[in-house]
């Protein structure tokens, strides 16, 4: 079995769910267009620089093509020409460098701002989209298209894009130069290309798959890297260091492996262009034979044969430059119909809905026949209806899977229910929380995974309300209880607010991410809240600290606790026991534990 036949590793098939849009390849063009608008000055005057560096290109096979002919028919002239021809060359290439570069540079002033205009709406659209939109092609999806499709097109603008036009001028120039010399060596010329087409169709549907697997092995072992840095600390107390190196190390060569053999498959593809080359010059100089002889009517001078094997020379760069580039270029289409498949999303917007009863904004949720099944299978919820008034604590417990968190991401708006509707203040609250996008959200989630934003801790905060001072930032982190360790992290002469956080900023551990998620909320005034173990990272005397924030964060606001510890279900107002995706209790939380039911025995359990 040879290199080139050998079985590429298995597919990322199963990890590609292209579940978002992927645009059309004449959408992605016309959005690619439109990116430039404010931009098309810069890109008019780089088409001139190229069409120019390819008009100069042509200079140097057309003197040469003189002087032999002026060899050929009388020496008394040569020297004079040769002096000519040799200036006129030189300034050629000056005026072919200096158009070339100006070519990139007006290129990238064009391409750039177009391309952080398409970055900017796709991020924009990127963060519009429902949850249950991005839940359904998956994060990853999204991810790649916003990280690396856009960078693979930040990089083809400066590299890939400026090659291959220049590449397409230069033979666009020097067929239209074959054809000018003469049709018929302009035909010999064109006769090449069917070699070419060979070279490619031999080569194109070896790449492909190489290629892709050689990603997914860099995937891999780059992810084989990170998890032996991230993980350091416990491969080496579990002395699993040899262990995961070898794994490094086998990741390291499937993707070496296929590596080489994409080289073995390139050159071997060089070698298939060398011989179109190669029969493509036979074909010129064949036919300026016979041309030159007159056998094929009209005669031509060996000047004109001269300049047109030198033409199909001039040819051989940038051809084999598309034939290399061609699985970048594709590469780059690819990418660029995954980014305007997001960029031509429209963020769903909220229908108007009229309110139904006391419409006025006071937070009162209404769940009625709520059901939601995540795919083919048991239901995650089930009919749960509940009303809860504004102001209300409602405390959410249950066993792990007993849909706790689903009940909470469904009263936050951020997925639809399969079933029954819920409203806020008469209102479906999906409807709400998307009309409310720009403004400030009537529906505050904190999650678990909490990030930290690169950033001033005031840049954090101030995510939550743009128009926030300094003195509203120090309000809300005295009154939740943050400033004390706020001040202490930051050095003597730093504003506090000042302080840089997140990734290459002083470190905040878990639970001081989450008091700062908390005074965003309470920066962010929202009517309901809705915390999903909110409090569960913190030990002990941070837990204690973070759960008296939370109590005061949610103060006079309806409130939703995915309790995970007993103690967040004891001071809340009322009790919602989930199982199975269903409401089996609900009261008070004294009530309850006086009841002797299922709460009864999880309290009791707790507390034993
Ligand atoms: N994104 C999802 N896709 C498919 N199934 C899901 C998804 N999220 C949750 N589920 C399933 O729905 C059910 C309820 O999950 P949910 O996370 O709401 O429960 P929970 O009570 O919050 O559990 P835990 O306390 O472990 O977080 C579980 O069976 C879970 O496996």
């Amino acid at each position: 079995m040879t290199s080139e036949t050998a079985p590429v590793p298995a597919d990322e098939a199963a990890a590609v769910r292209t579940l978002l849009p992927v645009a059309t390849p004449r959408e992605a063009a016309r959005r690619a267009w439109r990116a430039f608008d404010g931009h098309r000055g810069p890109l008019v005057v780089a088409a001139v620089m190229f069409a120019l560096s390819g008009f100069t290109g042509l200079v140097a096979p057309f003197a040469l093509g003189l002087v032999v002919d002026a060899l050929v028919e009388d020496a008394s002239g040569v020297a004079r020409l040769v002096w000519w021809s040799a200036g006129a060359i030189a300034l050629a290439a000056v005026v072919e460098t200096l158009a070339s570069a100006a070519s990139v540079t007006f290129l990238a002033r064009a391409a750039e701002p177009a391309l952080a205009g398409l970055r900017e709406q796709v991020l924009e659209n990127a963060l519009g989209l429902d949850h249950d939109v991005v839940e359904a092609a998956g994060e990853g999806d999204l991810l790649s298209r916003v990280g690396d499709d856009v960078r693979v097109l930040a990089e083809s603008v400066t590299t890939v894009v400026p090659m291959l036009i220049r590449s397409v001028v230069a033979i666009a120039f020097t067929a239209a130069g074959f054809f000018v010399l003469d049709w018929r060596l302009g035909l010999a010329g064109l006769a090449t290309l069917p070699f070419y087409a060979l070279g490619l169709r031999w080569y194109l549907p070896r790449s492909g798959p190489y290629y892709r697997a050689e990603r997914v092995a860099n995937g891999e072992r780059a992810q084989a890297l990170l998890t032996a840095v991230h993980g350091h600390a416990t491969l080496r107390a579990q002395r699993l260091g040899e262990r995961h190196a070898a794994r490094v190390a086998a990741a390291s060569w499937r993707s070496a492996s296929l590596t080489l053999r994409v080289w073995n498959l390139l050159t071997r593809f060089g070698q298939r262009t060398n011989r179109s080359e190669l029969i493509g010059l036979l074909l010129v100089l064949g036919t300026g034979f016979f041309l030159v002889r007159g056998d094929l009517g009209a005669p031509v001078t060996v000047g004109a044969v001269t300049t047109a094997a030198l033409f199909f020379h001039r040819l051989f760069n940038p051809i084999g430059i598309i034939l290399m580039i061609f699985d970048e270029v594709q590469s780059a289409g690819a990418s660029m119909t995954r980014v305007a498949g997001v960029a031509g999303m429209t963020p769903a917007t909220a229908p108007q809905t009229e309110a139904r009863g006391d419409a006025s904004p006071c937070g009162r949720l209404s769940l009625s026949g709520v059901g939601h099944r995540y795919a083919a299978g048991r239901p995650a919820l089930a009919d749960v209806t509940i009303t809860v008034e504004p102001g209300q604590r409602v405390a959410v417990v249950g066993a792990s899977g007993a849909g706790k968190s689903t009940l909470g991401q469904v009263v936050a708006g951020r997925i639809r229910p399969t079933d029954g509707e819920v409203l806020l203040d008469g209102r479906p609250v999906g409807d709400v929380v998307r009309a409310a996008r720009d403004g400030a959200s009537p529906v505050v989630v904190v999650t678990q995974e909490v990030h930290v934003f690169s950033g001033s801790v005031r840049d954090n905060l101030t995510l939550a309300d743009a128009t926030a001072d300094d003195a509203r930032l120090w309000a809300a982190l005295e009154r939740l209880g943050a400033a004390g360790w706020v001040r202490a992290l930051a050095p003597a002469d730093t504003d506090p607010l000042d302080l840089g956080v997140g990734d290459g900023g002083t470190p905040l551990t878990p639970a001081q991410a989450q008091h700062l998620a908390l005074v965003r909320v309470e920066l962010a005034d929202p009517l309901v809240v809705v915390l999903d173990e909110a409090t569960a990272e913190a030990g002990s005397a941070g837990a204690r600290a973070l759960e008296r924030a939370a109590t005061t964060v949610t103060t006079g606001r309806t409130t939703l606790t995915i309790a995970h510890r007993l103690t967040q279900a004891e001071v809340a107002d009322r009790v919602l026991v989930l199982e199975d995706g269903e409401v089996v209790e609900d009261g008070p939380p004294q009530e309850l534990a006086r009841r002797g039911g299922h709460y009864a025995r999880l309290s009791a359990a707790w507390h034993a």
